[in-house]
């Protein structure tokens, strides 16, 4: 589950850390969802974690996407209810205008999500 979380016709992007194959590209901050967890939970708890920032699910953006071998992307956009968000995971953190949003390197797997979160920024 990823989050494309927009504030002020921004995107936040997020470059891994690892593992060392994807170490570099930028996604969508997210993760996977615990067993008994919904999607949503999974994702809104993955802010937490990963940034330290309360959102709020708005939409969902896309279908389902693959993402490596065995795994599926779905991405919802978000708002921040509270906090700011900071690199507890990542490498670097970015908020992307529309304009720059081609600015860095989406993993593959993120990379078609992009464009539907483009549609959505003002
Ligand atoms: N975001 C992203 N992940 C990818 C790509 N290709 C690929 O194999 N992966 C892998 C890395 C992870 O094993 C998995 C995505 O995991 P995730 O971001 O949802 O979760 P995570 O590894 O951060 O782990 P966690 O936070 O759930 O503990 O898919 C890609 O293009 N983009």
């Amino acid at each position: 589950m990823g989050a494309a979380i927009i504030e002020d016709g921004r995107l936040l992007s997020a470059q891994r850390a690892e593992p060392a194959e994807l170490a570099g590209g930028w996604e969508f901050p997210g993760g996977k969802v615990d067993p008994g967890e919904s999607d949503e939970d999974a994702l809104i708890r993955e802010c937490v974690e990963e940034l330290g920032v309360k959102v709020k699910l708005t939409d969902r953006v896309g279908g389902d996407w693959p993402l490596g071998r065995q795994s599926i992307l779905r991405v919802w956009t978000a708002e921040i209810l509270e906090g700011r968000p900071q690199a507890l995971e990542h490498t670097a953190l970015r908020w992307l205008t529309a304009d720059e949003l081609y600015d860095v390197d989406w993993l593959p797997g993120d990379l078609p999500l992009v464009e539907e979160v483009r549609t959505r920024l003002r």
